[in-house]
């Protein structure tokens, strides 16, 4: 086994690039956050309209847009389909909790 190199903070690329990754997550963690106001407000409505939170075909195009651009992005189909599917579960939860809440 090789002891580590020394370097400076400013060249150690483990730390480097965990504070890119960091910086990353807040992104993506704020467009979550962004996607799932737009949810909302699409909860709003339909609780208003009496439409079915659920909406299959929609979510149907939704996969296929985000695996086809995933794959753009050297993002495997099933990485994508299983994101999508647990940001789609709370979806449907926050919609829910917006119909129950006007009960
Ligand atoms: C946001 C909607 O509600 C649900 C959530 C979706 C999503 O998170 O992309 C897609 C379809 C619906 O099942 C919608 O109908 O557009």
């Amino acid at each position: 086994q090789s002891t580590p190199m020394i370097q400076t903070s400013a060249s150690n690329p483990l730390q480097n690039n965990r504070i890119k990754i960091d910086s990353i997550d807040k992104k993506l963690i704020a467009l979550l956050g962004e996607r799932e106001r737009v949810v909302k407000e699409i909860g709003i409505y339909k609780a208003k309209n009496n439409i079915p939170a659920l909406q299959a075909d929609r979510f149907k195009q939704v996969l296929e847009k985000t695996v086809e651009a995933g794959k753009q992005e050297g993002l495997s189909a099933t990485f994508i389909t299983e994101l999508m599917n647990a940001i789609h579960k709370e979806s449907l939860r926050i919609e829910e909790e917006i119909k129950a809440q006007k009960q």
